[in-house]
């Protein structure tokens, strides 16, 4: 566990997320798919293709259709490597689903959403993205499940830990 050496903040207990979203990773050749994004939450941070759950959607539905929307492509074989909470001081508070996949159909495009960027796995650009992110992408890159808990103050990480070998029911 990797955690901050101080309090947290609020009971997380108590904790519960007012918005469920989703995170999708392709991984191949030793490179990562990131987007740049161009609007909403995040918008200008380097991140994964994702969004928020629609009614009636499982997150692994909604991780795989936001990747279609964002980049044109359909994740392969992909499989949920960690949960994020983020407990936000600006927004409403956001658990996310992380999905990881190593294939992929068709050819990352450009969209009015995201622009597609491969990095190398030594590379990843962390100071362009949200300040959580080098806290468990490393985990993810190991094959390593996660669960993450974040208070933000701003768009800065105030608390944070994250649980190492975290179990995941499988989505049919
Ligand atoms: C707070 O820290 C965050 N870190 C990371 N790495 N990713 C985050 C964080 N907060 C939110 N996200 C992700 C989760 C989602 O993938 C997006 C936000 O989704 P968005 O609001 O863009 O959802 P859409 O359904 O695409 O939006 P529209 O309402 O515009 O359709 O950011």
């Amino acid at each position: 566990m990797e955690s901050s050496n101080v309090p947290s903040p609020l009971d997380w207990g108590m904790w519960r997320a007012h918005t469920h979203a989703t995170l999708m990773f392709i991984i191949k050749d030793g490179k990562i798919l990131l987007i740049e994004k161009k609007r909403g939450l995040g918008a200008g941070k380097i991140n994964g293709p994702g969004g928020k759950i629609d009614p009636g959607e499982t997150p692994l539905q909604c991780a795989i259709r936001e990747t279609q929307e964002e980049l044109l492509i359909t994740a392969l074989g992909p499989r949920k490597i960690g949960e994020l909470h983020f407990a936000m001081s600006d927004v409403p508070d956001i658990l996310c689903h992380v999905y990881v996949a190593h294939d992929f159909e068709g050819v990352p495009t450009e969209t009015d959403e995201a622009k597609p960027r491969w990095f190398r796995l030594e590379d990843i650009p962390y100071s362009q993205m949200w300040s959580d992110d080098v806290h468990w992408i490393p985990l993810m890159l190991s094959d390593r499940t996660f669960l993450g808990r974040f208070a933000f103050s701003d768009e800065e990480v105030a608390w944070f830990d994250v649980e190492e070998g975290v179990g995941f029911p499988s989505e049919g």
